[in-house]
C-alpha cells in the first residue's frame, strides 16, 4: 500500500506562507499584484482562473483580471501583454492556456516581461532553468519538487521516467530533476515499450493526457508515482494518467487526482508571485 502523497495538505501551508511572504513584502513598501489572462470560454480554464483569484486573495495578493473573447486578435492580446509589462501595479503576468487555435501562443508568451513571468513560461525563465540558474519555475513541476521533497523521496542516483515532453511540465521537469542528480528518461508518443521504461523508474511522472493509461504491472514495486493527468472517464469523472486503484498496491508513494499536483500547480503560482515581486523589488 503506498504513501498517498497530499498535494491539498501540502498546499495550503505553501499559501499560508505565502500570505506570511506577501504581508512582509508590503511592510517593506512591495505590493505584489497579479494580470490573469483569459481568452475565449473553455469551462476548465475560467474554472483554474477563478481558482487562481480565489487563492491571491487568501495570499492578500492584489489580482486583476483581464477577461477577452475567443476571437481576439493576436495583436489586441500582445498590446495587452505590452501594457501590463509596463504597469507598475503588476508584479506577475498569467496567460492562460490553451489559447484558441488561431493565436500563437508562443509569441504571446515571449511577449511577457521575464521579470513578471510567473508562470516560468518565457524562454528566458526556461533558459535560466537549463542553465543552472535561479529564476522562476513554471508551476506545475516546480510543487512536484516541493512534493518530493516534502515526503523525503531520495533523488540522487534514481531512475526517474517522465512521460510527456510538454514545455509546461515534461522537459522543466527533467531538468529540474537532473538539477537533483536523478537518472532521467523522457518517453513520449513515439517512445517504443513504454511499459518496460516505467517499470525501470524509481520515481515516474506521467503527464500525457491520456486517462488511467498507467497500470499496476508498469511500475516497480516502492516507486513514487506522480499523476499529472487531469482527463475524464468514459463516465465523465475526473481522473488522472495513471490507474490509480491498480497502482495503489504497487508504489511506494503516489499522488491522487484531484488533490495531488493540481493544488500544487496553484500554491507554486502564489509562491511565484512572491519571487517576481522581490525579484522587481531588488533590480
Ligand atoms: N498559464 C497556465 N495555464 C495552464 C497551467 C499553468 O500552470 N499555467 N496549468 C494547467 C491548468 N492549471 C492551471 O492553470 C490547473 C489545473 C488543475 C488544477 C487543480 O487544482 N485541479 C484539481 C481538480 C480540479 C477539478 O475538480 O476539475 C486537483 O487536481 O485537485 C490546478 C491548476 C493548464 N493551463
Amino acid at each position: 500500500m503506498a504513501t498517498v502523497i497530499d498535494g491539498k495538505g501540502l498546499a495550503a501551508k505553501m499559501r499560508a506562507e505565502a500570505a506570511k511572504d506577501v504581508a512582509a513584502l508590503k511592510r517593506a513598501g512591495v505590493n505584489p499584484g497579479l494580470a490573469v489572462v483569459l481568452v475565449g470560454d473553455d469551462q476548465a480554464s475560467a474554472t483554474y482562473v477563478r481558482s487562481k483569484l480565489r487563492d491571491c486573495e487568501e495570499c492578500g495578493i492584489a489580482s486583476f483580471d483581464y477577461k477577452l473573447p475567443a476571437d481576439a486578435s493576436q495583436d489586441e492580446i500582445l498590446q495587452l501583454v505590452r501594457n501590463l509589462n509596463d504597469d507598475p501595479k503588476i508584479t506577475g503576468i498569467l496567460v492562460q492556456m490553451p489559447l484558441p487555435s488561431h493565436l500563437d501562443a508562443e509569441e504571446i508568451i515571449e511577449a511577457i516581461s521575464p521579470l513578471k513571468d510567473v508562470d516560468g513560461f518565457h524562454p528566458t525563465s526556461l533558459g535560466r532553468l537549463v542553465r543552472g540558474l535561479p529564476g522562476l519555475r513554471p508551476c506545475t513541476p516546480a510543487g512536484i519538487m516541493v512534493m518530493l521533497d516534502e515526503y523525503n523521496i531520495e533523488l540522487a542516483g534514481k531512475n526517474a521516467v517522465i512521460v510527456g515532453r510538454s514545455s509546461i511540465v515534461g522537459k522543466p521537469m527533467a531538468h529540474m530533476l537532473l538539477e537533483r542528480d536523478a537518472t532521467i528518461s523522457v518517453a513520449h508518443s513515439r517512445t517504443r515499450n513504454l511499459d518496460e521504461i516505467c517499470r525501470s523508474a524509481d520515481i515516474l511522472v506521467v503527464a500525457c493526457g491520456i486517462a488511467r493509461l498507467v497500470k499496476g504491472d508498469w511500475v516497480r514495486p516502492g516507486a513514487t508515482v506522480i499523476d499529472v493527468g487531469m482527463d475524464r472517464d468514459e463516465d465523465g469523472r475526473l481522473c488522472g494518467d495513471v490507474d490509480y486503484d491498480d497502482v495503489f498496491n504497487v508504489a511506494g508513494a503516489i499522488t491522487p487526482v484531484p488533490g495531488g499536483v493540481g493544488p500544487m500547480t496553484r500554491a507554486m503560482l502564489m509562491s511565484n508571485v512572491v519571487t517576481a515581486a522581490r525579484m522587481q523589488a531588488e533590480a
